[in-house]
């Protein structure tokens, strides 16, 4: 089918128009039975109330999917008989017909968006593929037919590439949306890397990663995992900033994982350490983003990666064993406990204390030092009292208020702000935790301060660069986690979106913080506006994570976000500082790129704006380098007749519509389209690859359109191509 075909020339239209209709009608039977509670009875009150809640439930999640109970369908055969099955958002089990519906998280599911053309079924069986379908269902109405590959017809028919386009081409919303319905093979296989091994998926910008994060949390959710089957209540996604973060989250409903927890590192690294109200500062970025210095901005982007270095986890270890091995050098341990009805005295001079202590050291146990110690404590208390054990629970319960004690004691002040403070700032200190771990040369880098001319907040604050060392005191002596009540918990699975800006320091502490393997990250080099907090390639994250032969790294080819147009100019920014970057777009004709020079920039920024509005986009994004522009644009912008929100905080809220943001805001949004104003070289430096990242960044924005404004000449990567180049 060509894409001018009228949609119900498909041959079997009639025949699916009844199969669909078969279906709403057996799912409305299947939702009376539930919602008719008297025929949820159970032996007593009770049971009656909890069949009827359970009822309830299948009900609610069933009722939203009666609109469009599936989108595709898969004909197979296995030994020789032939079944097409429906592939929809919600699995649907048709007791009295052929009406099911398979979800598409399950493993049979996955088959209509591989390019398999045969799977091992059931029983040793080898199940074939002879048709795969999709059908375009809204509101109970089917609306077309389109055959994705068809044995039949010899294979792949194209008809793919033809829906994904066709849902390409529509406008954005102010939400992120998800895919299933045209998840593409490559994206399919990475959304199902194998659960419970770390894996990175990397793609360059709007090759779905976000999106794939967020569908493979729904994979995780699905039955089918096992035992590594995951709660959305136990999941965490971090993102860049809280404005994405918010956008972000409003895929969780449609994808059933409400629940989910969505921030950035810094404000859950906050809620963790139970510092909430502290500010958080990022001050080599308002160094990077202000100081024009060289020299300084090197220093300062040194001084950052080395905080977050994989080393640093090494010597916060060191240094918090010298602590306490000093303090616990001081303690001794005498109580008594009854046994026997006898009144036995405990002693347990420092020596021994250290002992039990380095050896929980040596073992850095997950639930932390100060847990550890005080099981080891107890378990020496006994052995040496000789407890039977039918005894040990009342003599444990005598000994506690002594233990507890003496673990405070061993454990006094250390906090994980002044300790990792301490370490970073008292030269003797780190150079004691340092040795045999750093070289003089980061040593050095660590001891420095490039940052002296950034003011500091009045306020008590944390800097990001200095969050993972606390983070990782925290982790070392009480474990890191999901907080559940008074307990600790490994989270389910935990997802890093834009994994280039984490420190591998992070890494390695976000890894003890999930199950073993559930970690996914997500992100591309090409976009490291931050590359001061994060890993200088993605082995220094294999090496976080476990080493390379543990965790896999996946790439994205291709991408789905923009036009040909904004693509190939993408693209060409990119190769300047990434000659490996290589950006394959789906091929989708758009306007060309508009450019506009020689003139007001607000002036000419309206009238960008305008011709877009009048293509009749709806949501426009004026992308400047700096916050300061994006407010003064929304004020001047007034005076052209146009109403543009600032965003100018990560408090703020994108609700779509026109608005003016910085880049380092508008990372991981989109928009209808994008106008870079000041897209000339005295705005984004071209010796600076730091400033071609950002320009990446605000080039990359616009789905159908986007426009460059400049005062005076274009930065040479943006003039039209052969125009002096
Ligand atoms: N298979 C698909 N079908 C339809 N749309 C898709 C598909 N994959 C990605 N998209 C769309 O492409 C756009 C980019 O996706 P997403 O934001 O997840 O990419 P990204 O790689 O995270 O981008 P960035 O690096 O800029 O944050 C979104 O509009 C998304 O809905």
């Amino acid at each position: 089918m060509s894409l001018t075909a009228p949609p119900s020339t498909h041959p079997d239209f009639a025949p699916e128009e009844q199969h669909l209709r078969g279906t709403v009608a057996a799912m409305l039977r299947q939702l009376e039975v539930w919602e008719d509670r008297d025929r949820n009875v159970g032996a007593d009150l009770e049971t009656s109330l909890t069949l009827a809640d359970t009822a309830g439930e299948h009900a609610a999640m069933l009722s939203l999917h009666v609109h469009a109970p599936y989108f595709g369908s898969l004909k197979v055969r296995v030994a020789g008989r032939e079944q097409t099955l429906y592939v929809g958002k919600h699995a649907f089990r048709d007791l009295k017909g052929p009406h099911s519906v398979v979800s598409w998280e399950s493993d049979v599911g996955s088959l209509f968006y591989s390019g398999a053309l045969s799977w091992e079924a059931r029983g040793g069986l080898t199940g074939t593929i002879r048709r795969r379908r999709q059908l375009d269902v809204q509101g109970q109405r089917l609306r077309r037919v389109t055959d994705l590959s068809d044995d039949a017809a010899g294979g792949e028919t194209g008809g793919r590439e033809e829906v994904l386009v066709r849902r390409l081409s529509e406008a954005s919303t102010a939400a992120m949306r998800d895919v299933v319905e045209t998840l593409q093979p490559e994206q399919n296989a990475a959304m199902r890397a194998p659960a419970g091994r770390p894996v990175v998926i990397q793609g360059a910008a709007g090759s779905g990663k976000t999106t794939i994060g967020f569908h493979r949390l729904a994979w995780l959710t699905h039955p089918d995992r096992g035992a590594q089957r995951g709660r959305p209540e136990n999941m965490l996604v971090l993102m860049p900033n809280q404005v994405l973060a918010r956008y972000a989250a409003r895929v969780l409903p449609g994808l059933n994982l409400g629940g989910v927890g969505v921030t950035t590192p810094e404000a859950w690294a906050l809620s963790f350490l139970g510092l909430e109200k502290m500010e958080v500062t990022d001050r080599t970025l308002s160094l990077l983003l202000h100081d024009h210095d060289n020299a300084r901005r090197k220093a300062a982007w040194r001084r950052a990666k080395a905080m977050g270095d994989g080393r640093m986890l090494r010597v916060v270890r060191q240094h918090l064993a010298g602590r306490l091995l000093g303090q616990v050098g001081r303690l001794s341990l005498h109580a008594a406990a009854e046994v026997g009805r006898e009144l036995r005295p405990l002693a347990l001079d420092a020596a021994t204390l250290g002992t039990l202590l380095e050896d929980v050291l040596a073992r850095s146990p997950l639930e932390g030092y100060r847990a550890a110690f005080r099981a080891a404590l107890e378990g020496e208390a006994l052995a040496r009292l000789r407890v039977p054990e039918e005894e040990e629970t009342r003599v444990r319960r005598q000994l506690a208020p002594d233990l507890t004690t003496l673990t405070a004691k061993v454990f006094a002040g250390m906090l994980p702000v002044s300790e990792g403070r301490r370490l970073l700032s008292d030269e003797a200190t780190l150079r004691s935790a340092a040795q045999g771990v750093l070289d003089e040369r980061l040593i050095r880098v660590l001891l420095s301060d490039p940052l002296t001319g950034i003011p500091k907040p009045r306020r008590s604050h944390a800097d990001v660069t200095e969050l993972p060392v606390m983070l990782a005191v925290a982790a070392l002596l009480g474990g890191v986690g999901q907080r559940q009540g008074r307990q600790l918990a490994p989270y389910d699975h935990i997802v890093l979106d834009e994994g280039q800006d984490y420190s591998p320091l992070l890494y390695a502490l976000l890894a003890r913080a999930a199950r073993p393997g559930h970690l996914s990250v997500l992100g591309d080099s090409s976009q490291g506006i931050h590359g001061y907090k994060g890993p200088n390639s993605w082995a220094d994250v294999q090496e976080a994570l476990g080493g390379p032969a543990r965790v896999d790294v996946l790439t994205l080819s291709r991408t789905y976000r923009s036009t040909r147009q904004i693509t190939a100019l993408g693209a060409r920014v990119a190769s300047t500082y990434n000659p490996a970057a290589s950006v394959v777009g789906v091929d989708r004709g758009g306007a060309e790129v508009r450019r506009l020079t020689g003139g007001d920039l607000a002036a000419l920024t309206a009238q960008a704006v305008g011709e877009m509005l009048q293509a009749g986009h709806r949501n426009v994004a004026l992308v400047t380098r700096r916050v300061a522009d994006a407010e003064a644009l929304a004020g001047e912008l007034r005076h052209h007749d146009l109403d543009a929100r600032p965003i100018t905080s990560e408090q703020a809220r994108y609700e779509g519509g026109v608005v003016t943001l910085p880049v380092n805001l508008a990372k991981g949004l989109e928009f209808d389209g994008a106008v870079v104003v000041g897209a000339d070289a005295a705005t984004y430096d071209p010796a600076t690859p730091f400033e071609s990242r950002l320009l990446y960044v605000a080039v990359s924005r616009g789905l159908h359109a986007l426009a460059l404004v400049a005062r005076g000449e274009l930065h040479p990567l943006l003039r039209e191509a052969g125009e002096g180049e």
